[in-house]
């Protein structure tokens, strides 16, 4: 009956369709790929899959896509396993490796191979095609396409079933700028169409703008699972910069009033725990003149920098 449900030709996204990854375990040899990771992926929103290269996200990614067993643990999709599903593509789209075509083949009938597989109709194809701006190079082969247009066809191929879940692992990469852009806009449509998005980078900056909640992932296990703006709530400490012409007076003013302050720069002060209103008042009071004065708002490169780096001192506690 799910199946019928997604298979059917409304336009309307389900959206109780989620990816669920709980106590999975991997061993490749000596090493540990993944060592007890666990995390749900919720429909309408983009959740960013972050960590250092060798962390364990592609391995968990192949995991639900069935391509991996895992020792231990299970993958869900919308409740069940992947490879259980009678029409996957019309549950999960994924970008595994933008590399994986077969170069002789044109753009359009790589699709068309594709959706003849999972009994999905042509017409699909093309507006597939235009989705990703691919539409004049349907023709083209797909061998002597740049990375950035694979990525595009990859993600061509991801949303041809219409599916209710989108899982893509590094889709940023091989993009240009204005391919970056074109990338998060899409993705964030795609959540507020309602799907699961799990999008995986090594960079989280990449996520900047696109993410609404973050699984950051480190040798094989998450390290934090959160909304972005809890994070970035939790890692805003208030800095603030300012200019002043009398530098001294200016930072034991600020000290005076509860503020860290440093210099950063000739006539330049960086204050922490003060908000910039409070400055402000205390060097007015005070007859201390100063300009530019910026508040300075974190970025989600910095929000991961702080919790990888409460994660290593976590380590370093628990292996003594
Ligand atoms: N087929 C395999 N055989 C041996 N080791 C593997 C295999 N697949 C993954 N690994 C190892 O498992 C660990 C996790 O790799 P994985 O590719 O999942 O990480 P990742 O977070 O996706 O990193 P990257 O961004 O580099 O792809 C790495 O140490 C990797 O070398």
């Amino acid at each position: 009956m799910r199946d019928a449900a997604v298979a059917g030709d409304a336009a309307v996204v389900r959206d109780d369709v989620g990816i669920e990854v709980s106590g999975l375990r991997k061993r490749f040899g000596a090493t540990q790929a993944l060592d007890g990771m666990s995390f749900t992926v919720r429909p309408g929103r983009v959740t960013g899959f972050v960590g250092p290269n060798g962390a364990g996200k592609s391995t968990t990614m192949r995991v639900v896509l069935g391509l991996d067993a895992p020792d231990e643990g299970r993958a869900l999709v919308g409740g069940r396993p992947y490879r259980s599903l009678r029409s996957p593509l019309r549950w999960l789209g994924s970008l595994l490796d933008a590399g994986a075509l077969q170069p002789s083949r044109t753009a359009r009938h790589h699709l068309l191979w594709l959706a003849h597989s999972q009994g999905l109709p042509p017409s699909r194809v093309d507006q597939v095609l235009e989705q990703v701006g691919l539409a004049g190079a349907a023709r083209r082969r797909a061998g002597g396409f740049s990375l950035g247009m694979r990525q595009r066809l990859g993600i061509a191929a991801a949303l041809l079933g219409e599916p209710p879940a989108l899982m893509l692992d590094e889709p940023f990469n091989g993009l240009d700028p204005e391919g970056i852009r074109w990338i998060r806009r899409l993705l964030t449509s795609l959540a507020a169409e309602g799907r699961a998005v799990l999008v995986s980078s090594h960079l989280m900056s990449e996520l900047e703008d696109v993410a609404d909640h973050v699984v950051v992932v480190g040798r094989g296990r998450v390290v934090a699972d959160t909304g972005v703006r809890e994070l970035l709530a939790r890692v805003s400490a208030g800095r603030v910069t300012l200019r002043t012409s009398e530098a001294r007076a200016a930072a034991e003013v600020l000290a005076r009033a509860g503020g860290a302050v440093r210099t950063a720069g000739p006539q330049a002060l960086e204050v922490t725990g003060l908000p910039g209103e409070a400055i402000v008042a205390r060097l007015t009071e005070a007859n201390v003149p100063f300009a530019e004065l910026a508040t300075h708002r974190p970025t989600l490169e910095e929000a991961y920098m702080a919790i990888t780096q409460d994660s290593v001192e976590y380590r370093a506690g628990v292996e003594r």
